[in-house]
């Protein structure tokens, strides 16, 4: 055991986290080679692969691990489907210390080269400092940023400060299908001694400083189905003389949302939470580079001119987003189709205090009201596949402190304190579920590129996002006695 005084042993963490990069990416390099795709049936069984390779890299920091079956579910088309396991793991019981469970997910978003991406999304490649693959922001890389933290520490033959917890997921770009259940499940057992749930899966506001996020929004996902005959028909032989479900489902389509990105759905707004002064002096602090985020977009326009009213339609305002039509003709060239079923496939990213329940009844009253304007014989289907709750955290609580220095001592700069437009639909349950407290500690920069081509962590980002969670350990451990003395959390709508 070596005990240097904090800096001291800090540096020397540090040392050893720069001379191992080359491991450390080798890691990431094998991680993203697997397509765990968890949206595609197909690919489940890479992603029950991805889940024997994470388990075995936590066994093999000397964790003990669980692999938790959640059995299968069910598709649409009847089809069942294994769920991946879930990995609980656990490194260190000792009750002087405080007790961190960290949690991550290393399914991915589907991604083919085809879609635009300038490497192969599946095979790491390293250009000009930054890392590009699938997964490599989205949440491979953090994940295992977090780990090469803990075996840092183990390498080293230091005393670990603090008790680690991991669980591990491989559905989280599913809605995190299984997750809620183990958790009313695991409860009393493995979460009874955790003292905090830290989650890095979100992104920094800028390319350059760190932040750390106190709250998401939510979203609900909805399908809308218009489904005419039993057969897609000739649009020679047919067209002109039938109600087209394509033509009836744009419409409905069209109705959501106006060109100034305002929800046109009755009601949505009413249960959304006032703003108040001190949120927006909040908001006039934070250092957000307009321009730098439309140049990660790729966009030319927001919808919007100022930080202000940006942050706010990100962060604390719903918004409506289309996402896709199945049925429809999608590939290249020309076919002269009138589809017989097509479903629409939208989300409202929703925010305090507004219920998913109301917000499912609002959208079909309001596509009801549409269609039945249209007089189509066609059939008309709402349903809500997937809802998950905005997750608002107290930016007090002693563990954003600790994770505020520990940014500090390896940025030298302190971070933002930031809200995310996206959605980590188990940060949530974790808070009413378990009752833990959680923290959102994220690593990626703005310009990662989740869910979208060309995904990325710099090596900067990666390195320094391992330095930072060591460090934070350290800062977690001199809190020893402030975790168990401040109250639970409160259950934010
Ligand atoms: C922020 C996180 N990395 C993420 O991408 N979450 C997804 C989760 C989700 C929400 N609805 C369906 N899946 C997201 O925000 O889209
Ligand atoms: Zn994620
Ligand atoms: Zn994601």
């Amino acid at each position: 055991m070596s005990s240097p005084s904090s800096s001291a042993l800090e540096t020397e963490i540090f040392q050893y986290i720069d001379l191992h990069q080359s491991d450390f990416i080798k890691d990431l390099k094998e991680w993203v080679a697997v397509e765990s795709d968890s949206v595609q049936p197909a690919l489940r069984k890479e992603v029950i692969r991805m889940m024997a390779l994470a388990a075995g890299k936590l066994a093999a920091l000397g964790a003990t691990v669980n692999s938790v079956n959640l059995g299968s579910h069910q598709l649409p088309d009847g089809q069942h489907l294994p769920l991946p396991p879930v990995i609980l793991g656990e490194l260190g019981k000792d009750p002087q210390n405080p007790t961190v469970c960290f949690y991550g997910h290393v399914d991915v978003q589907p991604a083919r080269k085809e879609d635009g991406w300038k490497t192969d999304p599946y095979t790491l490649t390293e250009i000009d400092g930054n890392l590009y693959g699938r997964g490599a922001t989205d949440n491979k890389g953090p994940v295992l940023a977090w780990i090469n933290a803990v075996e840092t520490f183990r390498a080293l033959k230091l005393a670990i400060p603090v008790n680690f917890k991991f669980i591990i997921e491989g559905m989280e770009e599913a809605g995190s299908l299984g997750l809620e259940k183990l958790l009313e499940e695991e409860k009393q057992c493995f979460f009874s001694n955790v003292d905090y749930i830290v989650i890095s899966d979100n992104l920094w506001l800028s390319k350059k400083k760190p932040a750390l996020t106190y709250g998401t929004r939510g979203n609900a996902c909805f399908f809308v189905e218009v489904e005419g005959g039993d057969k897609d028909l000739h649009s020679g032989t047919f067209g002109g003389i039938i109600h087209e479900p394509l033509t009836d489902l744009v419409a409905l389509l069209d109705s959501l949302v106006d060109p100034t990105g305002h929800i046109q759905i009755p009601g949505i707004y009413d249960s959304v939470a006032a703003l108040t002064e001190e949120e927006r002096k909040l908001y006039e602090s934070i250092e957000y580079d307009l321009e730098e985020h439309k140049n990660n977009s790729g966009v030319k326009k927001f919808l919007y001119s100022t930080k202000e009213e940006i942050l706010l339609h990100l962060w604390r305002y719903p918004s409506l987003s289309i996402h896709g039509i199945e049925g429809a003709f999608h590939e290249p060239g020309i076919k002269t189709v009138i589809p017989a079923k097509v479903i629409g496939k939208f989300s409202i990213r929703q925010v305090p205090y507004m219920d998913l329940s109301v917000v499912k009844q609002q959208v079909e009253e309001h596509l009801k009201n549409v269609f039945s304007k249209r007089n189509s014989p066609n059939k008309l289907k709402v349903s809500m596949p997937l809802g998950a709750k905005p997750w608002v955290a107290d930016i007090n609580d002693p563990l954003y402190k600790a994770a505020r220095r520990a940014i500090k001592t390896v940025f030298g700069e302190d971070p933002d304190f930031i809200r995310d437009g996206s959605t980590i639909p188990i940060a949530r349950l974790f808070q009413t579920i378990t009752q833990k407290r959680v923290i959102m500690f994220p690593i990626g920069a703005a310009d990662a590129g989740e869910h979208s081509q060309n995904e990325k962590i710099s090596r900067h980002n990666y390195i320094e996002g391992t330095k930072v969670f060591a460090a934070f350990f350290l800062e977690i451990s001199k809190l020893r006695g402030q975790l168990r003395e401040t109250s639970s959390p409160e259950t934010n709508n």
